[in-house]
């Protein structure tokens, strides 16, 4: 990263330099222009369409919001649109937070088709006031202040620093937890709602800050243009202009949408100069798009980066690995005393069509103690999970956690109580290191919290301590997705334990894990729990609960069919009938 940052820099300087060393140059400095306005905009974008990975085909709406909201004022006030620019980002802010609040409960296919329902909605808006906007005669701008000697130089240095406030915003967005939170929706939005980010206000957040500086930019290219009108301010060749560039160099990433914008512009630039305007570059685009997709699905930038890599391999630092494990009380105390009931689900049902997968289950779990949760597949043991956690709402029934009703809380917001859980199926986020997975969940949601650092230097401490713990210290600063399955779990574990729960969800935490690690994972839960945690175990290996686990509840149909001391569970003869099988008692004695 560090030398994306010098070249940028570089760059830079030598964008700054240009109209210097080269003034009497309008064409190219036109052509570089145009290339900051587009990768003002491609870069807003991303915040919204690369980090949080909600595509959005709408996105010039908010460029043609700018420059009405400008052009509309400085003719009302007589002032110079420059000056009203800023007030261009405000407008596209507020309307993007109102369309956000409600649009971005939509994903996938429905969000994309509402973007550009909203980007044709507003053409018609701008046709239809003509009281306002002047309609389809469009609104005359005062011509540019400067002597014309300066030509379009002042627009160029004003272009080009959008550009740099814009990028500067969005790498700050990227640092922050809310960065960090975007990417997790990205990747698995119900696993970041269950490790308490705060979903709904985390995109709308973010589709506002990726409105704000195309806003701007809107104020100041209508002064560039002197004319705004319905089609040009809100056409959607702009919009699938800002989504080749960012996609071409690189979604997601700091500098793709930068350089993809410059690549994207230089080719409508050819295409205008050569094929004969704007006919050619609608085709030029569509092609270019599919072939973006079908050959550099990731872009320029972290293609050209992969490539780097494989010829640079870094090597991978060892963190020496402590030689026991050291587990810290927990440092809020338990709200409920020893023995106390923690969790206590009440006559709960949920079906899935005809289909009843928990069966007016009641089920509580005392503070302090190890809960095994076991029953045969289909028995409804991962479906209470969700239940408990808020992944699904209940049909029926309470939910009660810590002595408040929590039933109706959205996931986040149980997180944020006390609860934690794992996956049957590791949920991590594959395109983020280790340690940013172990510092992704988040305790709150203060806006404080969401604006602060991604990792702050407790968390890098706390972090390390429980990779340690799990026995993955040196796996730290490698990609997730890269780690075993079984090194995955413990991943999971570590990033569970993060935000200290009181109450851990533990769905089969030895499925498909060596028996070396699985030794691991038994200490862990054990050192923790004589730490305070009180843990619900759903698994499958037997002997692990038998040794592990007290109480042990069994599931059947949906229902609780048995609960009590291992001792007894494993010897009581509608266990054996429903689960465990007559033959199996005699085989681990
Ligand atoms: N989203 C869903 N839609 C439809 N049916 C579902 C859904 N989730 C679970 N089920 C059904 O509900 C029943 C209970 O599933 P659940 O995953 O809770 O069982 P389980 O006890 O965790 O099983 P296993 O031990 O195999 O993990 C199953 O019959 C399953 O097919």
């Amino acid at each position: 990263m560090r030398r994306a940052h010098l070249a940028a820099g570089a760059c830079l300087v030598a964008l700054l330099l240009y109209p210097v060393v080269n003034p009497w140059q309008p064409y190219p400095q036109a052509v570089l222009l145009m290339g900051f306005l587009l990768a003002v905009q491609a870069t807003s974008w991303n915040i919204i369409s690369g980090y949080a990975g909600y595509i959005s085909l709408g996105h010039s709406m908010f460029l043609g919001l700018g420059a009405y909201t400008v052009g509309i004022l400085a003719v009302r006030w007589g002032v110079n649109p420059l000056w009203v620019a800023p007030l261009g980002g405000v407008t596209a802010t507020v309307v993007a937070v109102l369309i956000g609040t409600v649009v971005l409960r939509t994903r996938g296919h429905a969000f994309v088709i509402i973007t550009i329902a909203m980007l044709l909605a507003a053409q018609i808006i701008a046709v239809n006031s003509r009281d306002l906007t002047r309609g389809s005669d469009g609104i005359t701008l005062e011509l540019p202040f400067w002597h014309r000697d300066f030509q379009n130089i002042p627009f160029y240095y004003a272009f080009l620093g959008l550009l740099v406030v814009t990028v500067l915003f969005s790498a700050w967005i990227r640092r922050t937890k809310l960065g960090t939170g975007l990417v997790a929706i990205r990747e698995d939005e119900g696993k970041a709602a269950s490790i308490g980010v705060h979903t709904t206000r985390f995109k709308v957040v973010a589709y506002a800050a990726s409105a704000f500086f195309i806003g701007v930019a809107g104020g100041v290219y209508a002064y560039y243009l002197t004319f705004i009108n319905p089609v040009g301010s809100f056409a959607i060749l702009g919009s699938v202009t800002i989504v080749l560039a960012a996609l071409a160099g690189g979604r997601g990433t700091l500098y793709g949408p930068v350089a993809g914008a410059f690549a994207v512009n230089l080719v409508s630039e050819a295409a205008t100069v050569y094929a004969g305007g704007v006919q050619s570059r609608v085709l030029l685009f569509g092609g270019a798009l599919v072939l973006v997709v079908l050959f550099l699905p990731k872009g320029l930038l972290p293609t050209a980066g992969a490539w780097w890599r494989r010829r640079h391999p870094a090597k991978v630092e060892y963190i020496e690995q402590p030689a026991a494990l050291a587990v810290r009380e927990r440092t809020p105390p338990p709200a409920a005393a020893p023995g106390e009931v923690l969790l206590s689900v009440r006559g709960v049902s949920r079906r899935f069509g005809g289909l009843v997968a928990v069966d007016d289950l009641s089920l509580d779990v005392r503070q302090g103690t190890i809960t095994a949760l076991i029953g045969p597949n289909g028995s409804g043991k991962t479906t209470l999970f969700n239940l408990v956690t808020g992944g699904l709402p209940a049909d029926s029934g309470e939910i009660w956690f810590d002595g408040r009703r929590i039933d109706r809380l959205r996931p986040w917001r149980r997180c944020h109580l006390g609860l934690g859980r794992s996956y049957q199926v590791t949920r991590l986020f594959k395109d983020m290191t280790v340690r940013e997975n172990v510092v992704a969940p988040l305790a709150d949601a203060r806006w404080r919290t969401m604006l602060s650092d991604a990792v702050r230097g407790h968390e890098a401490e706390r972090a390390r301590e429980l990779l340690d713990l799990v026995g993955l210290g040196r796996f730290a600063g490698q990609q997730a997705g890269a780690l075993s399955y079984g090194q995955q779990k413990l991943v999971e574990l570590a990033q569970v334990l993060m935000l200290e729960p009181k109450l851990i969800l533990l769905d089969e935490p030895a499925g498909g894990v060596n028996p070396s690690l699985l030794g691991r994972i038994a200490e862990v839960i054990r050192e923790l729990n004589a730490a305070g945690v009180t843990f619900l175990v759903v698994e499958h290996n037997i002997p692990l609960v038998l040794d592990l686990c007290d109480p042990v509840a069994v599931l059947a149909g949906g229902r609780l069919i048995a609960e009590g001391p291992p001792g007894r569970v494993r010897e009581d003869p509608v266990v054996l009938d429903a689960y465990l099988g007559a033959d199996w008692v005699p085989a681990v004695r």
